[in-house]
């Protein structure tokens, strides 16, 4: 992972103009480094989606701009990549079909056999060899989506964008579908923005998890970077000294802060976001705080670091 600005957001908003005219934010700045996995949490109706589709190109932006890698985002591209919570497969063509048919759009000069290996070998990357000449109506849930992600993949894109892509899966299908994103985002250090209403799959997939507050008006209110080890697993997370510590700050901020931030913070400044780094109290303790004593340690279970900003 680097830190460079791959992803710029810098100073995006959505407005909707009628008879009630809304902003549903403004002045909105966010930059995700090449092969970071980035998750949005925040109530309902805040922008996330949009936010989204203005990364995919799908929408504009009322003001401000996006760079990818170094160039403006001007309308959808094969090097974004979009998974929705909903499959969107093409229903008459077979799981084959229907990856090969978003490799052929990218390599367009690939011949059959080049794009049906390069479809398999996505195809079995995602645990589908066997299925492949299925037709979606005979797939469950959980398949669809292993094809959409295979579909997403297949194209090899520089950044991945998912709204809610494991949401209506059940949670045996989604723990394994989580595994294998996870596996597959870390082992090709693909860079992935993800929008989640579940916190637990923000702590398990994500490097940064981005807290966003209620709309009209949201804003992003901190950048929490997650301090469990790289190589975390699903069921172990609740072990990891940090974990408790980390999901009730986000909890925390989802069931009172999101609602008060922005009337209880005058000087946030949506150009620094804030990035929250939730650490043992011994070990972050700076000179503006005093230094807890033994039992205060032994008592406080790992809490919360002081913010820092990110330039
Ligand atoms: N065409 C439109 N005209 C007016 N308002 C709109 C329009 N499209 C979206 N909105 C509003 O924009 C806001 C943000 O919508 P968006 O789908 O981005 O939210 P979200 O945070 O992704 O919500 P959810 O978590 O429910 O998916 C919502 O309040 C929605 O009502």
């Amino acid at each position: 992972m680097t830190s460079d600005k791959f992803i710029s957001i810098e100073g995006i908003a959505k407005r909707y103009d009628g008879s009630r005219s809304t902003t549903i934010f403004e002045n909105l700045w966010l930059a995700m480094g090449r092969g970071e996995f980035v998750c949005v949490i925040g109530h309902s109706g805040c922008g996330k989606t949009t936010v989204l589709n203005i990364l995919a190109g799908l929408d504009v932006p009322s003001e401000g701009a996006v760079i990818v890698d170094g160039q403006a985002i001007e309308g959808p591209s094969l090097d974004r990549a979009v998974i929705f919570q909903s499959h969107a497969l093409l229903p008459w063509r077979t799981v084959l079909g229907n990856v090969a048919y978003a490799v052929s759009s990218k390599w367009r000069k690939w011949d059959r056999a080049r794009v049906k290996a390069h479809a398999l070998k996505y195809i079995d990357l995602v645990g589908l060899s066997g299925a492949e000449h299925k037709r979606p109506s005979e797939l469950s849930g959980g398949m669809k989506q292993r094809v959409g992600i295979a579909r997403a993949l297949s194209i090899t894109p520089k950044i991945m964008l998912m709204d809610e892509p494991f949401s209506a899966l059940d949670a045996l299908t989604r723990g394994t579908l989580q595994d294998e994103v996870r596996r597959i985002c870390v082992e090709t250090g693909q860079t992935v923005f993800m929008i989640t209403h579940d916190v637990d799959e923000a702590i398990y997939l994500a490097d940064k998890i981005v807290l966003m507050t209620n709309g009209p008006g949201a804003v992003l209110a901190e950048i929490v970077e997650n301090p469990l080890p790289k190589d975390r697993l699903r069921g172990d997370l609740h072990r990891h000294p940090l974990y408790y510590a980390l999901r009730n700050h986000i909890i925390d901020f989802l069931v009172s802060r999101s609602k008060t931030f922005t009337a209880e913070t005058p000087g946030h400044d949506p150009r620094k976001v804030p990035a929250v780094r939730i650490g043992k109290p011994e070990l972050t303790v700076t000179s503006g705080f005093e230094a807890p004593t033994s039992e205060a340690r032994q008592a406080s279970w790992p809490g919360l670091a002081r913010p820092s900003t990110l330039s």
